[in-house]
C-alpha cells in the first residue's frame, strides 16, 4: 500500500543536516522535500496529507495551504509555534501539533551552557588558547556559584533550569503568570517574584524562558534593562522578539548591563553588519536549544506520532488549538 505523503522542509531537520532521521519518517510516510515540491510544479499537491515544519524555518502561508487540498495536519518540530498562523491554518480545517516535553532537557541544558559560557568567558578563553600571543588585559569572569538567577517563565523549561541552577548553588527567583505550588518551589528552592521588576533588580543572571505571545513581545525593553544590575547578564533561550533588540544593543554599548548570551535573535540569522555581532560582551548561538541527537530523534518520533493520529482521525496527542 502506498504510504501517505508528507511535505518536509528537509527530512528530519534543517538544511538536510539530519538526513539520518528521515528513516523514522519514511517508515510511515513518503517524504516530499520543499525544493522537490517547488521544482516539480507542485506535482504531489493532491497527495500531501501532512506538512512537517521546524521552529526556525519559514511559515506555511496561505498560498501553500491553498495548494494542498488533502492536507490534514501541520506538525511543528519544537515547542514554540509563534511562527505559525494557527487561526489561518485552522480555517482550512487543518490541525496543528507541536512537540512539547521532549525538548525541555536539551533547552534547559543550553540555557545553563550559555549562562556558564558567558560568565566564564569561554569564547574569549578559547581565542586566547588558540592564539596565545593575544592576551587581553583581563579575562576574569563572573562567579556563578552563589549568584542569583532570575528565571522569567516557569513552565517546563524554566523549571528544569531551576533544577540545574540548584546544582550550582545559585539562589533562584522566578516570575511567571501562575505561581508554582509550594512543593514545586521547595523542590528546586525557587522564590516567586510577583513583580518582574523585583526579579530584574535582584538577579545577577536573568534567563528568559517564556513563550513568545502578544503578552511577552518585547517584554524586556529599555525600562527593564535599566532595572537590571550593571553587573547583570541577560540570557535568552526563548524567542528573539521577547527582547527589544535595539534597547539591548544600547544597554550593552553603554554598560547598563554587563553582558548578554542569546540563542535567539531577530531575524535569525542576524545580518553580518548587525551591531550585536560587533559587541565584545555578547555571546550568540544560532538557535540550537533543541539540537542534540537524542532530542531531535525524540522530536521526529513525536512528529510522526502526531501526524499518524491526525491522518487516522484519532485525537492528536500534542494538538495546538487556535
Ligand atoms: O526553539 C525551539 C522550540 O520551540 O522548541
Amino acid at each position: 500500500m502506498e504510504k501517505p505523503y508528507v511535505l518536509a522542509s528537509k527530512p528530519g531537520g534543517r538544511d538536510g543536516i539530519f538526513e539520518e532521521f528521515a528513516a523514522i519518517i519514511e517508515k510511515h510516510f513518503t517524504i516530499v522535500c520543499n525544493e522537490e515540491f517547488v521544482k516539480s510544479n507542485k506535482q504531489f499537491a493532491d497527495k500531501i496529507e501532512a506538512v512537517f515544519v521546524w521552529s526556525c524555518l519559514p511559515n506555511t502561508d496561505r498560498g501553500l495551504l491553498q495548494s494542498l487540498p488533502n492536507l490534514k495536519v501541520v506538525v511543528n518540530g519544537g515547542v514554540g509555534v509563534d511562527h505559525l498562523d494557527i487561526p489561518l491554518i485552522s480555517s482550512f480545517g487543518v490541525k496543528v501539533a507541536n512537540t512539547p516535553n521532549v525538548v525541555d532537557n536539551a533547552t534547559a541544558d543550553l540555557g545553563m551552557t550559555l549562562l556558564l559560557a558567558s560568565a566564564r568567558r569561554l569564547v574569549d578563553g578559547y581565542k586566547i588558547a588558540m592564539a596565545p600571543s593575544h592576551v587581553p588585559q583581563s579575562f576574569m569572569g563572573c562567579e556563578v556559584s552563589g549568584a542569583t538567577l532570575g528565571i522569567v517563565g516557569m513552565g517546563r523549561i524554566g523549571y528544569k533550569i531551576a533544577q540545574r541552577a540548584r546544582g550550582f548553588d545559585m539562589k533562584v527567583l522566578y516570575h511567571n503568570r501562575n505561581r508554582r505550588t509550594e512543593e514545586e518551589e521547595n523542590t528546586v528552592g525557587a522564590q516567586y517574584c510577583e513583580k518582574i521588576d523585583d526579579l530584574l533588580r535582584e538577579s545577577d543572571f536573568v534567563m528568559l524562558a517564556v513563550n513568545l505571545s502578544p503578552q511577552t513581545h518585547k517584554l524586556i525593553g529599555k525600562r527593564e534593562l535599566n532595572l537590571m544590575k550593571p553587573t547583570g547578564t541577560l540570557v535568552n533561550i526563548s524567542r528573539g522578539l521577547v527582547v527589544d533588540q535595539d534597547a539591548l544593543v544600547e544597554a550593552l554599548q553603554k554598560g547598563v548591563i554587563h553582558a548578554a548570551a542569546l540563542d535567539v535573535t531577530y531575524p535569525e540569522p542576524l545580518p553580518r553588519d548587525h551591531p550585536l555581532l560587533k559587541l565584545q560582551n555578547v555571546l550568540i548561538l544560532p538557535h540550537i536549544g533543541t539540537s542534540t541527537y537524542q532530542t531531535t530523534q525524540n522530536m521526529v518520533e513525536r512528529m510522526v506520532t502526531n501526524a499518524l493520529a491526525a491522518l487516522s482521525g484519532s485525537p492528536v496527542p500534542d494538538e495546538v488549538k487556535p
